[in-house]
């Protein structure tokens, strides 16, 4: 048995194992974060529980934020300040609170007058924030787009934002190592989009679940930095915890001159460079999953139906759901085909777009841009179009693109040129989808709901939606235009806008109309009006969580599989500031009909299901999706504290414990089975947590279940983890000050100058006498 020291490790085990702080014996670690990426969706909850208990942001030098979800992407040219610019109340009340908030905490903030304002997955790596051998963590489940740099980046709820913020640590276990390797070519017109919608389609939604891939292979090692962005971004869509690429000389190419990376030529640049070399996995290290795809099986892929594993070839047909494997598949089928709006057999080929959207965290940058502007010179969008939408990741990606004349050929083909925002990724601002529109959409989610109550989404590459707005169907790009070579594969170029940081003027586009906002109305707006349910419940508070134990009750049953966030709880929930008050939205696509009435079909509208406390499904990958904490806190909110199922997404388990909600993985079919038949008749269950047992209403018991020590304890005595990791302070501050000296160009000036108890300095003799720059500090970033 070779030594710790001499096992052969995988990239990710080489990042995991240099940020961890402290290991218990049940393989509960404290993690150190690196890079803390913040929006306005996810952190008001956080800061406010910050506030509530007296705390600090531990590090500012490590947190930038920004707003992306909520903003409108029309015109800046008549902005003053937020407060004015955004009309809708919900969305510009969390805009508003974040710009307080970083002015409370003293955190860099990139708004909408600044030129680097950006969804938040382009502008870290674009800044030179993501950086290799990082850990990133943000509210949000696309983080893991910033794996494309070798760092260990996943999303995170809003209860551990608060964690990061106040401790700039996580309480995590390790995950298991899968790689997907993808070898041979890609051919001229695939791109990186069609590689990870095609993987996925192998894979399944759940195919990555408790794992972080790491992409590897030719393919993967030919491709540009914004290219393995795309396809890290969509990691989670595979269900992983995070998916990786090793840093190579793309990499460091990309990071030359960005303006938070080691100044290109230093002593600190070079010493950086040989640390990122050495983070490349070890020839025989071993993985506990592995995949293989050859690159010429790649083909430009589409989805058809609402889940991102639902894909076809863009030469093949809609699927007839009923020849799918299972009754569950084909009665989901069924309902996909029926929500798309679809007939089996039809060819992709002849299905008819409404709108075109090239924008997002998976496809808005320059490279992306370059690319559908490629197809789409010198035509124009065919007459069925009723709106097709650029939009940029950053006010830098937007600039550049202007500098290159890109806008002009999208606009000269009819294309809108927007500003920078997540747009019609998902709606949480005025560009949505109406009831029933199609979209052929570069985005990363085809949820029912996702762009607009009832729009019908197909995810697509930058191309193949260039491609379809020409041809005002779906269409196969390759048929379009001559490819000399793939135009994913160019290595990246840093762009000269992009290098010069700094804060400039909003930018104004003259041929957008700002009325835009008025046309663009929001026909899915929350509604408050629904009866609250089980509100008795007691809630968790900053002081502490509500103990579990014994919970018993009437369970929900449910079938599904992939029960996503957005269907938990929809987009326009998450606008609110607060933890409570969502039971009345919780599955409010499916629990209410477009008029607000109750689906009388829906499980919770019918007795005794509406007091339940328990949902037992039989569909695995529970939760999947986004990150958002919004969907705990709904359950929570409507009665229920636990739901059993076969599997769940990582980031919904762990924001159920962090409030102190029990999800329970029951792999074992028969007694999963057992429970939910206790659920269909309506008897009540009992969940005896000290015990780990199932019981029916009589007591005896129906199964015993697991649950990880550390989250038992926590949940059994209602304990606090940020109360739990400050009492580790020593701990933390001898890591920082480790690695103060190791990686120096992590930290920011202002955390080396900063004091700790007794007038010390918190890192001292770390000789960082100019900025990761090399020049003199410029406000507002304090590096
Ligand atoms: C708002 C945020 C929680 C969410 C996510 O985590 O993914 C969003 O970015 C999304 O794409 O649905
Ligand atoms: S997935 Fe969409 S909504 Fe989420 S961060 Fe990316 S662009 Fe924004």
């Amino acid at each position: 048995m070779p030594s710790a020291e001499s096992t052969p490790r995988t990239l990710y085990d080489k990042v995991f194992q240099a940020h961890i702080v402290d290991e218990k014996l049940d393989g509960t670690i404290l993690l150190y974060i690196d890079r803390h990426l913040v929006h306005e969706v996810t952190s008001p909850q956080a800061f406010e529980g910050l506030e509530n208990a007296g705390r600090q942001v531990r590090r500012p030098d490590c947190t930038l934020a920004t707003t992306d979800h909520n903003v409108p992407t029309t015109s800046r040219k008549t902005l003053k300040d937020i407060g004015s610019f955004i009309k809708e109340d919900d969305s510009r009340t969390q805009c508003v609170t974040l710009e307080e908030n970083v002015k409370k905490f003293g955190i860099t903030y990139f708004g909408l007058s600044d030129k680097r304002q950006g969804i938040v997955h382009v502008i870290g790596p674009e800044q030179g924030f993501t950086l290799p051998g990082t850990t990133v963590v943000c509210g949000d489940s696309h983080t893991s787009t910033h794996g494309a740099f070798g760092a260990l980046a996943f999303g995170i709820g809003t209860s551990e934002v608060e964690h990061v913020l106040a401790t700039q640590c996580l309480i995590t276990k390790r995950s298991k190592n899968m790689r997907v390797q993808v070898d041979g070519e890609l051919a001229p017109g695939v791109s990186s989009k069609d590689v990870i919608l095609h993987v996925i389609g192998q894979i399944g939604t759940a195919g990555g679940t408790g794992a972080v891939i790491e992409f590897c292979g030719s393919v993967i090692r030919s491709l540009s930095m914004e290219a393995r962005m795309s396809i890290c971004n969509m990691s989670i869509e595979a269900g992983a915890r995070a998916g990786m690429v090793a840093p190579d000389d793309i990499t460091f190419e990309y990071l030359k001159g960005r303006p938070l990376a080691p100044k290109y030529g230093s002593d600190e640049w070079n010493k950086a460079v040989a640390y990122w070399k050495s983070l490349a996995s070890d020839a025989d290290a071993k993985y506990d999953i592995d995949v293989f795809i050859d690159g010429k099986d790649i083909i430009p892929t589409v989805t058809w139906g609402t889940s991102p594993e639902d894909v076809v070839p863009i030469t093949g047909v809609v699927p007839d759901p009923e020849t799918f494997a299972t009754e569950g598949k084909k009665a989901a089928g069924r309902r996909m085909i029926e929500y798309m709006g679809l007939v089996p057999g039809t060819k992709m080929e002849d299905i008819e777009v409404d709108k075109v959207f090239i924008g997002s965290c998976t496809n808005s940058r320059i490279e992306d841009l370059r690319a559908a502007a490629q197809v789409v010179k010198g035509k124009k969008i065919a007459a069925n179009i009723k709106r097709a939408l650029i939009v940029p990741g950053s006010g830098l990606v937007k600039d550049q693109a202007e500098a290159e004349g890109l806008d002009k050929i999208f606009q000269e083909a009819g294309f809108e040129w927007r500003e920078a925002g997540c747009s019609m990724c998902l709606g949480m601002n005025p560009d949505i989808l109406s009831p029933k529109e199609r979209c052929a959409s570069t985005s990363n989610r085809n949820f029912e709901g996702r762009q607009g109550a009832q729009g019908r989404t197909h995810l697509m590459s930058p191309v193949m939606a260039a491609a379809a707005a020409i041809v005002g169907k779906l269409a196969d790009v390759r048929k379009l235009t001559e490819y000399k070579s793939s135009p994913h594969v160019e290595a990246a170029v840093v762009p000269e806008t992009t290098i010069a940081a700094g804060s400039a003027k909003a930018h104004a586009d003259e041929s957008i109309e700002d009325d835009d906002v008025q046309k663009d109305r929001l026909t899915d707006q929350p509604q408050d009006s629904f009866p609250q349910v089980n509100t008795s419940l007691p809630k968790a508070t900053a002081a502490g969580l509500p103990k579990f134990t014994s919970l018993k009750g009437i369970a929900a049953p449910m079938e599904k599989e992939n029960i996503d966030t957005d269907a938990i709880i929809p987009k326009q929930f998450l606008k609110t500031i607060k933890r409570t008050g969502l039971g009345s939205a919780l599955f409010y696509e499916m629990r209410f009909n477009p008029d607000g009435s109750e689906n009388p079909n829906f499980v919770l509208n019918r007795e005794p299901y509406r007091s339940a406390k328990i949902i037992v499904c039989t569909g695995a990958n529970f939760g999947c999706g986004s990150s958002r904490e919004h969907a705990p806190w709904a359950l929570n909110d409507f009665g229920v504290k636990s739901v059993i199922a076969p599997s769940f997404a990582d980031i919904f388990f762990n924001n159920s414990f962090k409030n102190g909600m029990l999800p329970i993985p029951l792999k074992d079919q028969a007694a999963l089975e057992r429970v939910h038949a206790e659920a269909v008749a309506g008897r009540e269950i009992e969940i005896d947590l000290p015990n780990q047992l199932i019981k029916d209403a009589q007591g005896n018991t129906l199964c015993e279940f697991e649950v990880e020590e550390f989250r038992k304890h926590c949940l059994v005595n209602g304990l606090d983890d940020i109360g739990l990791t400050m009492q580790m302070e020593d701990k933390i501050a001898e890591y920082e000050a480790r690695m103060s000296q190791q990686t120096p160009w992590l930290d920011g000036r202002a955390y080396l100058k900063r004091k700790g108890q007794g007038g010390k300095l918190v890192a001292k003799a770390v000789p960082v006498p100019k900025t990761n720059r090399g020049e003199e500090k410029k406000e507002p970033l304090e590096w």
